[in-house]
């Protein structure tokens, strides 16, 4: 546990931190968490900006706050997870994008989740202490994928050594074993984790396992945990057996039209619900056929935001013009650019 920061001054708990301040504003050092209000509805994974370059593009953030959520109505971000290439920057670009992430969030945002997970154990602790200090509202953590927890208790001595170094800040396990490779169970974990993990507030999760899930919630239900769904396609389902709501890629460029799905599904329509959970599903059936990830996320981002997220980081490698070509042209078709298009004519004046 990392103790000792309250006797410190403000410039001295940076230092002791490793933090990096970037712009003559500071950020509160949380020493706890304000009471929030419960993370549900849709979280968007917000990929990371580049320049050309690949450099990260800290310069663009203020505008993808501010179209998240006036074009997007989505007011949680998920930050430097999978979407985010989390696991291709380097620690103190975690941290200058985290620090962004929160300063331009602050008073426009509900929830600014930050993604801590890493390969090494002192990594995630480095970057769990660097998310309370600067107020972020949650932290979530993937389960290493180099050398693997193989059992239960495994995973949840890393997390909990992960958690306690935030121990005012809710914790979310980010189980996404079509990535980590670790499939243990989530229902599993979660028998008894709040008395390993005291700050535990929930799970997102990533994978089809329909099952998983549905106990997770069948046995955690009073325990007021939230269930965040990760598989954007698949969100319909997850809504009927009880998720919260859902943190995903498309939410970045699809969540208004989501945020519809939500309402229809909340007021018992299902019928409409399910209009919209087949329009989704339309396009990125289609665009996985292409071959669909993190890279072409941030070209879709591009066309349709009109704020430059520029390429992935290698081994990575830019979508192709006939990727973008297409994915344009199908959502056209789909006429998910009505709204889209507002938004062009208003960042481009054209
Ligand atoms: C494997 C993957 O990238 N899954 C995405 C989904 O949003 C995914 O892009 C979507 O369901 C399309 O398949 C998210 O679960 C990842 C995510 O939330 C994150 O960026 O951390």
């Amino acid at each position: 546990m990392f103790k000792g920061l309250e006797n410190l001054s403000y410039e001295e708990r940076l230092q002791e931190l490793g933090l990096l301040i970037l712009e003559k504003e500071k950020l509160p050092i949380c020493s706890s968490m304000a009471p929030r209000k419960k993370l549900q509805g849709l979280v968007a994974a917000t990929v990371t900006p580049m320049t050309p370059d690949g450099q990260i593009n800290l310069s663009v953030i203020r505008q993808y706050v501010d179209y998240l959520v006036s074009k997007q109505n989505v007011k949680n971000i998920f930050v430097n997870g999978t979407t985010g290439e989390g696991l291709a920057l380097s620690i103190q670009e975690r941290k200058q994008l985290a620090e962004e992430w929160v300063r331009q969030g602050k008073d426009k945002l509900d929830h600014v989740i930050i993604h801590v997970g890493a390969l090494s154990l002192p990594g995630s602790q480095e970057l769990a202490r660097h998310a309370a200090a600067i107020g972020a509202s949650g932290i979530a953590v993937i389960a290493p994928f180099f050398f693997k927890p193989t059992s239960k208790d495994e995973l949840l001595a890393f997390l909990r050594e992960v958690a306690s170094e935030a121990p005012a800040v809710p914790f979310y396990y980010y189980h996404i074993p079509p990535l980590t490779g670790v499939k243990i169970r989530v229902e599993e974990l979660l028998d008894g984790i709040k008395e390993q993990i005291p700050t535990f507030q929930g799970v997102k999760f990533s994978d089809t396992d329909l099952l998983d899930l549905a106990q997770c919630i069948n046995k955690n239900g009073g325990e007021e945990f939230v269930f965040l769904y990760g598989v954007d396609e698949q969100l319909l389902s997850a809504l009927a057996i009880g998720a919260n709501g859902a943190v995903g890629s498309t939410y970045n460029y699809l969540g208004q039209k989501t945020n519809m799905m939500l309402q229809a599904f909340a007021q018992h329509d299902l019928a409409l619900a399910r209009k919209y959970q087949f329009l989704t599903g339309e396009f990125l059936n289609f665009v996985i056929k292409l071959g669909f990830g993190v890279a072409q996320t941030k070209a879709v981002m591009t066309f349709v935001s009109g704020i430059p997220m520029g390429p992935p980081r290698l081994p990575l490698v830019k979508a192709s013009e006939e990727f973008i070509a297409k994915a344009k042209a199908k959502l056209d078709m789909l006429q998910f650019t009505d709204c889209f298009s507002m938004w062009h004519v208003e960042v481009n004046g054209t």
